[in-house]
């Protein structure tokens, strides 16, 4: 029998939660994220998405097919024009000018997650670079699930934090994860042991990634 998606989570279990279940996520399901943590962490994410964008176009051209090329497409699009507009709409709303975020330094979690991300799709092929970015895609969709179906998350205007969990909840953002996870599963099927192994390391170290991103929002650091 051969290998999902789902076996890469069950890989890297204790991760997966550490990242879905994040502090910084739960205080932004409740609305109780301090501003400045928030704005820290939009910041940093802005940055973040310009490279995460690079990745995307360096999937483009690891891509063999129309389809690999039309999902590497999606992927940019969303970004640009979902992810990145919410950004803009957020920072224009708490006082962050456009110059700022222009000329923000990098904070070494940022430079560390989305440096490993275009190294490893440098280095490896177009499954390797998208196992490197599902912690991305795949993991915002399960979080955006999961703050749903958490009692304690606050919903509508009490909660400042509401548009951002639309957004990752939205039909969009939730089709593109799906689809996602499609592609992966179809990929890994016949894969050798050894070949999953070497996935499973990429896999864990994009989550423990993104686990010290969220953490850069609660401690402010650069
Ligand atoms: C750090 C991080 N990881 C994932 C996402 C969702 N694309 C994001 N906006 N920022």
């Amino acid at each position: 029998m051969g290998y999902r998606f789902a076996d890469l989570i069950d890989a890297c279990h204790q991760e997966w939660s550490a990242y879905i279940e994040h502090d910084f996520v739960s205080q932004l399901g409740r609305g109780t994220l301090a501003e400045d943590s928030f704005r820290h962490y939009l910041k940093q994410d802005y940055l973040f998405l310009i490279q995460f964008s690079r990745a995307y176009a360096l999937a483009a051209y690891k891509s063999h097919s129309l389809e690999e090329l039309r999902n590497a497409f999606e992927g940019l699009k969303i970004i640009l024009d979902t992810e990145m507009q919410l950004h803009l709409d957020y920072c224009a709303q708490w006082d962050i000018p456009r110059h700022e975020l222009e000329s923000l330094p990098e904070a070494r979690a940022t430079l560390a997650y989305t440096r490993y991300v275009l190294d490893a799709g440098a280095r490896g092929d177009l499954l390797d670079l998208r196992v490197a970015l599902a912690p991305c895609m795949v993991g915002y969709a399960d979080i955006a699930r999961w703050l749903n179906e958490q009692e304690a998350t606050l919903r509508g205007a009490d909660n400042p934090y509401t548009a951002w969990i639309e957004m990752y909840l939205s039909e969009e953002f939730q089709q593109a994860a799906a689809s996602e996870r499609q592609w992966l599963d179809v990929q890994l099927e016949s894969l050798s042991s050894a070949r999953f192994e070497r996935l499973v390391t990429l896999f864990r170290d994009a989550t423990r990634l993104e686990i010290d991103f969220w953490q850069i929002g609660l401690d402010l650091a650069e």
